[in-house]
């Protein structure tokens, strides 16, 4: 069980994240929806403490994540795989190293360049990392430069990265809002099967709604750093959509479509041509 105490985080005057108070059992899908600035990213990235939260407490278990340091912390984000927009991959790497990667936090002591990194690695955790491409449909792709591929293959050797790290827990932070409809797609069923067949908590933010019910087994709702909306999919109504986002669903995806802006102004977070998919149920 993941639990969010009041969880907040300022920056200067602003409150990113207000009060969050969440219990998440293991192995549930769970994805975090709000307008562009609600403090999704901010939620997540204190959940691995890429962030520190201002006030609040984060508890695993019953283990206080917010209270590690040192060796405790890096255990926590080995424990607590992420997933960015961006991927985030070695481009010039082979895809099965880049995988590999996820078990750099269990050989502290591994020397050498990223060139030789792949030889430094036991033949069991290299069939392990293979093992895993295969499972995500990219056995083939395993010795390809990570920069060849398309993004949603880029995305699904990220899941399996993180899946070397044997997480209990990914968070992926919009990791569709780079992709075309058809590579989101595949990116979203290679999470929610990571999800049901290893038991793995997964918590997503995602800009489209549609996404977020079709994929995930609880929607949270943020505001202005607040939850708006905790609950199952079914629970969303049109009137709750119009509360958490001031217009209606169709309005708010017809404005992200002319102004794509309405769902991404942030800068830092901003990917070149990048476009929010639409996912057909
Ligand atoms: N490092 C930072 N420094 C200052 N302000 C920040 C920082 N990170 C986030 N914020 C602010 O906190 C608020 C919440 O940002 P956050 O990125 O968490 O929202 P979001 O819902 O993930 O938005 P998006 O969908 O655009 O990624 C915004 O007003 C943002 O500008």
């Amino acid at each position: 069980m993941l639990q969010l105490e009041t969880l907040t985080r300022r920056f200067g005057g602003k409150i990113a994240v207000d009060s969050v108070s969440l219990s998440v059992p293991a192995g549930q899908m769970v994805g975090v929806i709000g307008r562009s600035g609600a403090g999704k990213s901010t939620l997540l990235r204190m959940l691995n403490r890429l962030t520190d939260p201002s006030t609040g407490r984060i508890l695993h278990d019953g283990l206080d994540v917010t209270a590690l340091r040192g060796q405790g912390l890096r255990d926590w984000r080995t424990t607590c795989g992420m997933i960015f927009q961006q991927f985030n991959l070695v481009p010039r790497l082979d895809v099965l190293t880049n995988v590999l990667v996820g078990r750099l936090n269990h050989h502290p002591g591994l020397g050498g360049t990223l060139a030789t990194l792949f030889k430094r690695f036991p033949a069991a955790e290299r069939a392990a990392a293979l093992d895993r491409l295969d499972r995500l449909g990219l056995a083939d792709q395993a010795l390809q430069r990570a920069d060849t591929l398309s993004g949603g293959q880029q995305q699904r050797v990220a899941i399996a990265r993180a899946l070397m790290q044997q997480p209990r827990i990914i968070l992926a932070d919009e990791p569709i809002a780079s992709l075309d409809p058809a590579n989101a797609r595949t990116v979203m069923e290679a999470l929610r099967d990571v999800n049901r067949r290893d038991g793995i908590t997964v918590l997503c933010n995602l800009h489209h709604l549609d996404t977020a019910r079709h994929y995930c087994d609880r929607i949270v709702a943020m505001q202005s750093g607040r939850v708006m909306f905790d609950g199952a999919p079914t629970g969303l109504t049109a009137a709750k959509v119009r509360e958490i986002y001031g217009v209606s669903e169709e309005e708010f995806d017809s404005m992200a479509a002319a102004e794509p802006s309405v769902m991404k102004p942030a800068p830092r977070q901003a990917a070149p041509g990048a476009r929010a998919p639409a996912l057909a149920d």
